[in-house]
């Protein structure tokens, strides 16, 4: 594929940053990659890894003369990196982010970006519990999906920055940001919080801790305690910023959770199997429609 953008601006080189860096090269998208983080040693470890060609030591620094800026830094960090690059961009440039929220986001961004400068905001479906500039890899989006929300922009920025990622391997779609926000909330958001509690709670539990946890755990609780070892301020923005979906879906969470309580204290072994039909149901649906690959979801990363 050629090349797309002549100088991409990473702002951020943690996992997503480094992913899309080692995925622009292998495809040969962007003439030059550039970026910024915060310290000095992440920005060593991105020159040496080859995520980028040159480093600055501020944001500001970075984005001159980028055609493509990218917002890669925890949802809670993006208006004062907005705030900080806004009077730098170059005209005609374009700005997305991949932050896990998107409401929130283009309310913290938008205003600062300024006009002649196209936002499109975005969202990879693919990452791992790892972060930071040792973490990322070139397969990440290989086969999964980015999700670009479309606020009015024109096309041909859009369709460019979806080649860009159907470039780095991912497949594309576009919707607008409160529904990515609530089906989010469904899909790993909530399912997050759950893991973090599950894990919490064995933790409480000190009879069962210890090498027991690990030792004896089955796949399902496996995949909590990795989920659950994800970056803590990554996902604590994302509570904070999704925070009516999210408790939406949690309130409708507790109330199932309740009746098969119920159940299970009543003996009700008829309402048990009924739910877990519908549930197997759902499951042979997804995978019928080749939406899964047999892999943890979203968990392409190196395993632990
Ligand atoms: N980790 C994952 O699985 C996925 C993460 N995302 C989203 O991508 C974004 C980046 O996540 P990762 O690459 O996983 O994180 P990471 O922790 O690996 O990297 C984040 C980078 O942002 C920098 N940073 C943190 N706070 C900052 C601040 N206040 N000002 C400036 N820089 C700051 C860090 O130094 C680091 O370079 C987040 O918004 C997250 O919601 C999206 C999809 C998957
Ligand atoms: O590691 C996992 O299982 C994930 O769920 C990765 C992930 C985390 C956050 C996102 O916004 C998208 C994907």
């Amino acid at each position: 594929m050629s090349q797309l953008y002549d100088r991409v601006a990473l702002i951020g080189l943690g996992l997503i940053a480094g992913s899309m860096a080692l995925a622009m090269k292998r495809a040969g998208l962007a003439g030059e990659i550039v970026g910024t983080a915060r310290s000095g040693e992440t920005r060593d470890i991105a020159l040496a890894r080859g995520l980028c060609d040159q480093v600055f030591d501020t944001a500001a620094d970075a984005v001159a003369g980028a055609d493509l800026v990218v917002l890669a830094v925890p949802v809670g960090a993006m208006a004062s990196v907005a705030a900080e690059i806004g009077p730098h961009l170059q005209a005609g440039a374009t700005v997305t982010d991949v932050g896990s929220v998107k409401r929130a986001v283009i309310d913290a961004v938008a205003p600062h970006i300024p006009d002649g400068v196209i936002f499109i905001p975005g969202h990879p479906l693919a990452g791992t519990e790892q972060s930071g500039p040792d973490a990322g890899f070139a397969e990440l989006f290989d086969g999964r999906y980015t999700l670009l929300i479309d606020e009015g922009v024109e096309a041909e920025p859009l369709e460019r920055l979806a080649t860009l990622w159907r470039g780095m391997g991912a497949h594309v779609d576009v919707m607008d940001a409160d529904h990515h926000d609530l089906v989010l909330a469904v899909t790993s958001h909530s399912p997050h919080l759950i893991a973090y509690t599950m894990v919490g709670v064995a933790d409480d539990l000190s009879r069962v801790t210890d090498s027991e946890v690990i030792k004896y755990s089955a796949a399902g609780f496996r995949d909590f305690t990795r989920i659950a070892a994800s970056d803590p301020v990554m996902w604590r923005d994302v509570f904070l910023n999704n925070k009516d979906a999210t408790l939406e879906i949690l309130g409708r969470f507790t109330e199932e959770l309740f009746a098969l309580q119920r159940a299970i204290r009543t003996g009700d072994g008829d309402m048990l199997h009924d739910y877990f039909t519908r549930t197997r149901a759902i499951r042979r649906g997804i995978v019928e429609a080749g939406q899964d690959t047999g892999a943890p979801d979203f968990g392409r990363g190196p395993k632990p």
